[in-house]
């Protein structure tokens, strides 16, 4: 029979040579459980996508965090990222700072993520998974909401990016989104525009060269998170013997 005392001892030290040997302290030779699951394997590019409000930024920063708690390397990115100098006239427009012509900004727009494509395709080599507020798709949704622009037109700045292992549509009515605060003094946060964005978004889903799962966003935000980690974490699995695809590229 051992005491209490011993058993707290034991579990302490057990616990204590736990840690050590996952942070490589004891063994360092020896490969961490982290380490068997990123080995040589690339990192997968994981896209959310949906209406103004629809909760990409909240679900992307959740399922960062989730990720990581469960041992893997990841990160987040956003577009637009305003932070260049591309970004912060794209940025000064979407504030209705400055005006610029449509053509033009829809080009910056896809200017802002072609800069990020060597930095996008370090981080998928070294094994980070990456988890994308907005990409090409609202690009594309967003410009060709507008009169005379074409779908066709829209997608051709981005042919050629990196392309996602999964899309996840956050599927939310206007209605429902417009409960989660009134849309704000941004350009495009009408509820008359968002439902064009919304039909063109359908449409751009009907492409099935592309991994799009439809989440309904207007579950809570646990129920909406749990669906996003699940397909996130089997993508990862999928994706990591795969070469990174190219978007919207004909081979
Ligand atoms: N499932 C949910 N249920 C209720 N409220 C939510 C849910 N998800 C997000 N919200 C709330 O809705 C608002 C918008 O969320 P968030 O900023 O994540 O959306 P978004 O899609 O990134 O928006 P935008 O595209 O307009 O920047 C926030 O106040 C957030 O707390
Ligand atoms: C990437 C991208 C975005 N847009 C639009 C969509 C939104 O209205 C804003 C970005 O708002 P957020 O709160 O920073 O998500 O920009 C676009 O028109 N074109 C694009 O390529």
């Amino acid at each position: 029979m051992i005491g209490a005392r011993q058993l707290r001892s034991f579990l302490i030290g057990w616990r204590v040579s736990a840690a050590l040997f996952s942070e490589r302290l004891i063994f360092p030779e020896v490969p961490s459980i982290s380490d068997w699951r990123m080995a040589g394997h690339r990192g997968a590019l994981i896209v959310l996508e949906g209406a103004d409000r629809a909760g990409k930024s909240t679900q992307a920063r959740r399922l960062v965090e989730a990720l990581r708690n469960q041992g893997y390397q990841a990160e987040g990115m956003r577009f637009p990222e305003r932070t260049t100098e591309i970004g912060r006239l794209v940025g000064s427009y979407l504030e209705k700072k400055s005006n610029i012509e449509d053509h033009t900004v829809h080009l910056l727009f896809s200017a802002n993520r072609w800069e990020h494509v060597p930095l996008i395709k370090e981080k998928l080599k070294s094994g980070i998974t990456l988890v994308v507020d907005r990409y090409a798709f609202s690009g594309v949704a967003f410009t060709s909401s507008k009169e005379n622009f074409s779908l066709h037109w829209c997608k051709q700045p981005d042919v050629g990016l990196p392309k996602p292992d999964l899309v996840v549509f956050l599927n939310i009515t206007p209605e429902e989104a417009s409960k989660r605060g009134d849309y704000g003094t941004e350009r495009y946060e009408t509820s008359d525009f968002q439902k064009k964005v919304q039909k063109r978004y359908a449409e751009l889903m009907d492409d099935k060269s592309l991994n799009w799962k439809v989440v309904d966003a207007a579950q809570s935000m646990e129920d909406v998170h749990n669906a996003i980690k699940q397909l996130s974490e089997a993508i990862i699995t999928e994706a990591r013997h795969q070469p990174v695809g190219k978007l919207w590229a004909e081979d």
